[in-house]
């Protein structure tokens, strides 16, 4: 389980989280929603140890991400699929990893099918993949050491429509084994597809959260999503 304990981050006068409180249940898959800017980023980051809370804490299974006992195997991160090393082959990113975790050659075969990269593009250097070609391997690389948390960033950017549907699949069934899954976005649609909870953040404060049915009562998620970070953006403090 994930959990957001009054959280809040500053930035010299920026507030990035202001009070953030919420729960990410194991077999479930959250979807973190909110504006450019809204501060999901760094409530991942805070998440996973890359930025120290101002106040609150962030929690995985009880614990900080530092707290954890082999922390990579536990939670697969993808934050910045633009983040590896662009002179490694996707084979070799994977290879590496699975060597730092202990883990088999054969999970790295088994993570470049499981995410599309075929044996020729796994050969290939990261510096010359696509965007969504990175996205895939960041998943590959973040489900090696089968985690029971799964913490993605914008994780359908460059993907084409066929990655999207794959990468919804994926997210469903590793929920439906058990991981806790917070997946951002700021693509209302791709997240109310594969949501099971949503929780929208703007201007570093949670607006709302419940079921896309609950969300959507009335007018709709895309309205209800317009209407909330509008109002945020009229009650925020200079
Ligand atoms: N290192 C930093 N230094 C100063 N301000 C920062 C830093 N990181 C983030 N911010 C600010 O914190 C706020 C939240 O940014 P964050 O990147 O978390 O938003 P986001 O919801 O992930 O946005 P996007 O959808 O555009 O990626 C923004 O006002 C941003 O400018």
């Amino acid at each position: 389980m994930i959990r957001f304990n009054h959280v809040s981050k500053a930035y010299k006068d920026v507030k990035a989280l202001d009070d953030v409180s919420f729960t990410v249940e194991a077999g479930t898959v959250t979807g973190f929603l909110g504006p450019n800017g809204a501060g999901k980023s760094t409530a991942l980051r805070v998440l996973v140890g890359l930025s120290r809370p101002t106040s609150g804490t962030a929690t995985l299974f009880g614990r900080t991400y530092q707290q954890l006992d082999c922390p990579a195997a536990q939670v697969g991160t993808l934050l910045d699929a633009s983040a590896q090393h662009p002179g490694r082959t996707g084979r070799e990113v994977l290879t590496l990893a699975a060597m730092t975790l202990g883990l088999p050659r054969s999970r790295v075969e088994e993570m470049l099918g499981l995410v599309g990269l075929t044996g020729r593009e796994g050969g290939r250097v990261v510096g010359g993949y696509s965007l969504g070609m990175r996205q895939r391997l960041g998943i590959g690389h973040a489900l090696l050491g089968r985690p029971r948390a799964l913490i993605l960033d914008e994780p359908v950017n460059g993907l084409d429509p066929q990655g999207i549907q794959w990468m919804r699949g994926l997210l469903r069934d590793l929920a439906d084994a058990g991981c806790a899954v917070l997946l951002s976005s700021h693509l209302l649609h791709e997240v109310e597809q594969v949501a099971d909870q949503i929780v929208m953040i703007g201007h570093g404060r949670v607006l709302a959260e419940g079921t896309p049915a609950e969300l959507g009562r009335g007018r709709g998620l895309e309205q209800a999503f317009l209407d909330l970070t509008a109002a945020a953006g009229r009650n925020v403090s200079p």
